[in-house]
């Protein structure tokens, strides 16, 4: 795993900016795994900021994001096809029908899993994941305890989880208790991945990932140091606390 010490927030996503837009320029088909959380805003807002002043084109770009809400529609403002929407796809020129976002109120769950895994797989796979970390070490939905090998699946968000995300809804109440997430193994399989961390609240997690020598369930992102090619991307809040 590559260490990436940025001096603040703004420059962390400057830095994940610049590896999105060398993927999509340098492939001919990218494929995108995308996050949402208040970490990549930054991110989303530099992506857009290039593509008006650099003309830099989505049109050959697919992206497949982490996860949705279970119970969530698309056009509810506290879903995260609306975040994206709101942060991203609205203002660059990707066609609708390349982005892809596991849909929370299929009317058959078990079937939108199994099938956002098909599709991810028939683009390919993803050629670069953009990660967030939960403050319990989740990367997507994976709470501690989610099996290595998962797939895109339904999951049951922890307390935690769903107060760390309250601040998007009014009222914790608000905060739905299910996910669909994609899984760790569908995670790993991607050919690159960017993982940011940011603000103090995830200075202990960071630590904990950095320092930790075993690989394992309870602390789900210790499952990138498997991976070959991984980047953390930190501001300095979350490296120096
Ligand atoms: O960036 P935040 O808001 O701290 O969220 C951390 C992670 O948890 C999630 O909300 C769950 O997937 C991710 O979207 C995000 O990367």
């Amino acid at each position: 795993m590559q260490l990436i010490r940025a001096k603040d927030y703004d420059e962390m996503c400057a830095k994940a900016a610049e590896h999105v837009i060398r993927t999509i320029k340098e492939k001919k088909a990218p494929v995108l795994g995308l996050a949402t959380g208040k970490t990549p805003t930054g991110v989303y807002r530099k992506l857009v900021m290039d593509h008006w002043q650099n003309r830099t084109s989505y049109r050959h770009v697919t992206t497949f994001n982490l996860d949705e809400y279970v119970g969530l529609g698309s056009d509810d403002p506290t879903s995260f096809h609306y975040y994206m929407r709101e942060n991203f796809f609205d203002h660059v020129d990707i066609p609708e029908q390349q982005i892809h976002i596991p849909n929370g109120i299929a009317s058959n769950l078990e079937q939108e899993c199994l099938q956002y895994e098909c599709q991810i797989e028939e683009k390919g796979g993803i050629d670069l994941q953009i990660l967030g970390i939960g403050v319990n070490g989740h990367i997507g939905f994976n709470e501690p305890g989610t099996p290595f090998y998962s797939q895109t699946h339904i999951v049951k968000l922890s307390e935690s989880t769903r107060e760390a995300n309250q601040s998007f809804f009014n009222s914790l109440e608000q905060v739905p208790k299910y996910a669909i997430t994609m899984g760790l193994s569908t995670i790993m399989k991607s050919r690159e991945i960017v993982l940011l961390v940011s603000g103090k609240r995830k200075a202990p997690i960071l630590q904990q990932l950095l320092s930790s020598e075993v690989v394992c369930e309870d602390l789900p992102a210790t499952i990138l140091k498997r991976h070959p090619h991984v980047t953390i991307i930190t501001d300095q809040d979350a490296y120096s606390s």
